[in-house]
């Protein structure tokens, strides 16, 4: 597992981020587009033509395996591939981190056509995904890395395709572990809830932390 140092400063970050999303955006919106179009069937051989044309110019030049996690030399992270939160990944809502005070980290997204499960409800997974990965960003307020280790996601009722908000906070630490819980709730309130034990590997493990995070 490597994380990887990219040797820009966070202004040159944000310029990056500011070509790269609209391109990301509009994937985003093709991928809504192919899930609800009604045009006639013989239009989609040419728009399939289209598309892999488009794709074959983006692979005219790239990297080798996964984006990775890089960082700037501020130390901000770059996980633009990631499947929750990535500026480079159409699969992502995204979902956009937020911090509180004590530690709480929050997000509002929306969710639409493309994470539908039961009809015009919210896929089991994709809830467990979004509070997975904001439960992570909880349990890294205290600067320590630490990987999921257990995760219990309970759901209270269905959750409405739409708009979204996720809670997470770190509640007690015991060495290693932190013990952290969340919720997601749609326009009628908490709908699934989570509690997960995030582990600090061994290699990161000098000084676990015993206090609350900032
Ligand atoms: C820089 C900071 C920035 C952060 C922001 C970034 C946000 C990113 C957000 C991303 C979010 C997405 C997140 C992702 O997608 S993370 C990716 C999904 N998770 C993984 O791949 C984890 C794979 N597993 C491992 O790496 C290790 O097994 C871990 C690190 C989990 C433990 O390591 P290790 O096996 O070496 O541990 P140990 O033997 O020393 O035991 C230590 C203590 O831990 C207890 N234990 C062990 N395993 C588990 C378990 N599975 N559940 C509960 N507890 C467990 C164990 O009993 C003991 O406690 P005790 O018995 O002594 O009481």
């Amino acid at each position: 597992m490597t994380f990887v140092f990219e040797d820009i400063d966070d202004v040159e970050m944000e310029r990056r981020r500011s070509v790269v999303e609209p391109l990301t955006d509009a994937v985003r919106d093709l991928v809504d587009a192919v899930i609800r179009t009604e045009v006639a069937e013989g239009e989609i051989p040419d728009v399939t033509a289209a598309v892999r044309a488009v794709t074959e110019r983006l692979r005219s030049r790239q990297s080798d395996g996964p984006y990775g996690v890089r960082y700037t030399r501020a130390g901000t992270g770059m996980p633009w591939g990631n499947p929750a939160v990535g500026v480079r990944n159409a699969v992502a809502p995204p979902m956009r981190v937020q911090a509180g005070d004590d530690g709480l980290r929050w997000a509002d997204v929306r969710l639409g056509a493309a994470y539908e499960g039961p009809p015009g409800l919210v896929h089991g997974g994709i809830c467990a995904l979004l509070l997975d990965h904001l439960l992570g960003e909880a349990a890294g307020a205290d600067g320590t890395p630490s990987f999921t280790g257990t995760i219990s996601v309970r759901y209270l009722r269905e959750t409405r395709l739409g708009p979204v908000h996720l809670e997470a906070r770190t509640d007690r630490y015991d060495g290693p572990k932190k013990f952290v819980t969340g919720t997601l709730s749609d326009a009628d309130g908490p709908s699934v809830v989570a509690d997960a034990v995030f582990v600090i590997p061994r290699w990161a493990r000098a000084t676990p932390p015993q206090e609350a995070p900032q």
